[in-house]
């Protein structure tokens, strides 16, 4: 059995809505094992992005805890979570989120530079995920050169690009039409085995999210089911 890579302890999250509380998220117990693949479905507005910013370190929980590898991260300083998301995480969004101005391959160079990678290094680990992900002939293009499947392949490339332990996904073919969407899914199923990285991956596709061996659902800010 894989060890334990992130926890959520008694998680929850309220946003002060003018005089009222809204409770986002209560009580959320979950656990991430080191190298798993995990699925969290729910209606829109059930808490799944802030629950993943919260695991994040982009949102703080109101009370409770996420810990990774046994650390609570909300103790971290914004220096110490900065440097544990370019070393430790990788992030994909439904919209891309890649620089305009670079090609493929610089933004997949970035976050590995960034860490304190030389450039040939950077570059040459850039190429070889884009030539993984199926993009050896799109790497010096630059977003606005590329389809929206291209685009998210990048973006998982880059994700990858520091050997995260752990890549949270937002949505990640929630821009994408069926089939690219189809396939972006398997590209990520054959990383999650190939790399050593958990994957946690949001998904209002319940289709999509039935590929993947764990799927948890929120509703109403609570986990529908005991965590297994
Ligand atoms: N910063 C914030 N301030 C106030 N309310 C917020 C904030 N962030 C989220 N919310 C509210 O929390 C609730 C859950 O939002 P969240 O984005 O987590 O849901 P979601 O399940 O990801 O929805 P969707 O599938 O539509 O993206 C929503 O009612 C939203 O308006």
């Amino acid at each position: 059995m894989h060890s334990m890579l992130m926890e959520c302890r008694q998680l929850s999250r309220s946003y002060q809505d003018g005089d009222r509380e809204l409770q986002v998220l209560k009580d959320v117990n979950l656990t991430v094992h080191a190298g798993e693949m995990l699925a969290i479905v729910g209606s829109s507005g059930s808490g799944k992005s802030t629950l993943l910013h919260c695991m994040g370190g982009l949102d703080k929980p109101t009370s409770g805890d996420v810990l990774f590898a046994g650390y609570a991260i909300q103790d971290w300083s914004a220096n110490q979570l900065a440097d544990w998301r370019n070393k430790e995480l990788g992030f994909i969004y439904q919209f891309h989120h890649l620089l305009p101005e670079f090609t493929a391959l610089e933004n997949v160079a970035m976050p590995q530079l960034i860490a304190g990678v030389t450039t040939s290094a950077a570059k040459a680990r850039a190429e070889r995920l884009l030539r993984r992900v199926g993009l050896a002939e799109r790497l010096q293009h630059r977003p606005a050169e590329l389809s929206g499947g291209e685009r998210q392949r990048v973006a998982i490339a880059r994700a990858l690009a520091n050997s995260p332990r752990l890549v949270l996904a937002d949505e990640p073919t929630g821009n994408l039409d069926d089939s690219t969407a189809e396939q972006v899914f398997e590209l990520l199923l054959e990383l999650n085995e190939e790399f050593d990285t958990a994957f946690v991956i949001v998904t209002h596709d319940n289709a999509l999210a039935a590929k993947l061996p764990r799927t948890l659902t929120l509703h109403h800010g609570q986990l529908a089911q005991a965590e297994s």
